[in-house]
């Protein structure tokens, strides 16, 4: 039944370290050792020298504790009474000693700087990711593809992020180590870089193997992983839970959490399996290998191209070598897979950049007292259509006009062109003569405030819920609250609250307090009147309110002295509550067909007055005789 959900629309790099051959990998690996590298510089320098220079510290306690190793074993071979021998050992092997305790500490300080800087690089991604999204334009919002990218970087990005700078680290001492050991054998004779080479491809190519097992089955996982998440999060969502009862789904989403999770254990366990046998035949073939690297050595010590001593000291590198091999493999595949999400992280975050709203010196004027509409036209971004085509209008300070239409007519999206929100791809918008899309964008928005039907429901307190529409959480003006809430008709319900105004408004939250969708539209209209903004945009705010609140807050609205120094553009599908407005647009198509007051538009008999009078027909009581009075 969800079969769409199969391929994630935005695993976009699921598996492509499975894809990669080992040589593109290899090369990829310096730009995203560097990459990461300035991150972390940006994040912290200190930890970050400090991070680099324990890490190569640590690699060369760990190539010159082999060496001491090495002349340990000298020491022990060499001629002599054993106890001389032991005595002569003791200064090479205090130096191992040292080395591994050296190594120890610097690995310690590998963690502690990582621990400074891996949280940092975390905070500042994602704290840019935050901020350039939510400040880029609305129209960019809109976008389905920006949205997937968004999705995506949130999702991906930043959670690998979180992931590689240890990942990086530890290729480095992977390699590191790796390059050391190849040292100290060089150093022994040249002739074992050879027989290190040999001893390590089958472990090498028995790791490559299972990591790409391991990524091809992420990746099917990986997408019912998503599913599985679908369904649990529909089982436990609040918003659900009511929906879920009445139509008695519980079972049937139960049933098809419980035949997903059977799938992914399935997957699990032929994992497993597969990863059993490729370690298998990857033991088998290094065990053949290692025989014959130590039948090679053995060579060499016969015809003495190696002493004895070395020869151990060789044994003990190439085992070395193959633990840091293996790591070097798992990692890298980590990393290489990883670092595209970051990649595509840091991409989205510069496409970003270039998304956010204009800034300019010319600010919006503090009083609108016109707005003017010239032949604006404005499509949504994938769309052929126009939602508004071609349309005029002059709005004045002290007016309240309504947008009236049909669904999709285009109101909604002309009211957001002509407070600011989006730009007209055609025609001009201006405020006061000038056009917006010369002002600064964000004092543009600061003038308008904005009420929705379905208003964004802030886990916050009552209070905030209101001080928000001014862009603080924690500074309030307590008359202007009062009055806001009062023409609102929200002061009841606050005074209903558990703690008046500090009463948290989430139930998702012990102590908070739930409100009903039309208690919470009060609030959104108290919150769009706290503003105090010279343009104030209602659409359809009551739709969900009681009559007496619907009767209020246009009282409070339309016919207060507060609309005398604002513009009020108030949407409605009940057309009883725009009687009253000065004018009133009738939208079609994205095109104003109508406009007047009730009176002239009744007058004319058009859209507005047959939609009126059927709307009208359903207050009419069946008694008959007085059929007409209650229409009028
Ligand atoms: N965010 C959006 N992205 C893409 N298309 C949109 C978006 N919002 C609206 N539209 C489309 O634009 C057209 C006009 O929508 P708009 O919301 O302005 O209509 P409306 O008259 O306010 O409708 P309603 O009465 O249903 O609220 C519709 O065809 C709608 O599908």
């Amino acid at each position: 039944m969800v079969e769409e959900m199969e391929e994630a629309y935005w695993s976009l790099f699921d598996g492509a370290a499975a894809q990669a051959t080992v040589r593109q990998m290899l090369a990829r690996l310096p730009k995203i050792a560097r990459q990461i590298g300035q991150l972390a510089w940006r994040a912290d320098r200190n930890a970050t020298r400090a991070l680099i220079i324990c890490e190569l510290a640590s690699a060369a306690m760990t190539a010159f504790g082999l060496m001491a190793s090495v002349s340990v074993l000298q020491a022990l071979f060499a001629q002599g009474p054993t106890p001389d021998r032991v005595w002569a050992a003791l200064p090479q092997l205090l130096a191992v000693v040292g080395c591994l305790a050296a190594r120890g500490l610097l690995e310690g300080g590998v963690s502690a700087a990582q621990a400074q800087v891996t949280p940092k690089i975390r905070t500042a991604l994602e704290t840019e990711f935050l901020s350039l999204t939510a400040h880029v334009r609305l129209e960019v919002v809109d976008n389905p593809d920006w949205h997937d990218e968004a999705y995506r970087a949130n999702d991906r990005g930043l959670f690998y992020a979180r992931q590689i700078i240890g990942q990086v680290v530890d290729l480095a001492s992977a390699m590191l180590a790796l390059m050391g050991t190849a040292g100290v054998l060089s150093v022994l004779h040249p002739a074992l870089l050879p027989l290190l080479l040999l001893s390590v491809v089958p472990v090498g190519a028995a790791a490559v193997h299972s990591a790409r097992a391991r990524f091809h089955s992420y990746k099917r996982y990986n997408a019912l992983q998503r599913r599985v998440r679908v369904f649990s999060w529909l089982l436990l969502e609040p918003d659900a839970a009511a929906e879920l009862r009445s139509d008695t789904a519980q079972r049937a989403l139960l049933e098809e959490h419980h035949r997903l999770v059977s799938k992914i254990a399935e997957e699990d366990t032929q994992l497993g399996m597969r990863s059993a046998a490729l370690a298998l035949a990857g033991r088998t073939a290094g065990g053949l290998a290692l025989g014959v690297t130590y039948t090679a050595l053995g060579a060499m010590l016969i015809a003495g191209w190696l002493p004895l001593a070395a020869g151990a000291g060789a044994v003990l590198a190439i085992q070395t070598s193959q633990s840091s091999l293996k790591r070097l493999i798992n990692v890298s595949h980590l990393v290489y897979e990883h670092a595209m999400w970051v990649d595509d992280l840091l991409a989205f975050q510069q496409r970003c950049r270039k998304l956010t709203p204009r800034q300019n010196d010319l600010a919006a004027p503090p009083t609108v007292k016109t707005i003017t509409l010239r032949d604006v036209t404005y499509a949504y971004p994938g769309r052929d259509t126009p939602a508004l085509d071609r349309v005029s209008l002059t709005l004045t300070s002290g007016e309240a006009v309504a947008f009236v239409g049909l669904n999709g007519s285009g109101k909604s999206t002309c009211a957001r062109v002509l407070a600011g929100l989006y730009d007209a791809q055609d025609g001009t918008v201006c405020w006061d003569g000038v056009n917006v899309q010369e002002m600064d964008a964000q004092s543009v928005h600061a003038q308008v405030a904005c009420v929705l039907q379905d208003p964004v429901r802030f886990p916050f307190s009552a209070l905030s819920n209101l001080t928000i529409s001014t862009g603080t959480l924690t500074e309030a003006d307590p008359q202007r609250a009062l009055d806001a809430a009062r023409a609102s008709c929200a002061e009841q319900v606050i005074a209903g609250l558990p703690h008046q105004w500090d009463t948290l408004l989430s139930k998702r939250f012990r102590g908070g307090r739930q409100l009903s969708a039309g208690q919470w539209a009060k609030i959104a209209v108290g919150r769009g009147l706290y503003k105090k903004a010279p343009v104030l945009l209602l659409d359809e705010p009551t739709a969900s309110m009681d009559p007496p609140s619907e009767h209020g807050i246009y009282e409070a609205v339309l016919r207060s002295d507060l609309r005398q120094d604002r513009i009020t553009v108030l949407i409605s599908h009940r057309l009883a509550s725009v009687v009253d407005c000065d004018r009133i647009y009738v939208f079609d198509e994205g095109r104003i067909v109508e406009a007047g007051t009730h009176q002239e538009l009744m007058d004319l008999g058009g859209a507005y007055a047959s939609m009126f009078t059927l709307q009208a027909s359903g207050y009419r009581t069946t008694a008959g005789p007085d059929d007409e009075a209650v229409c009028a």
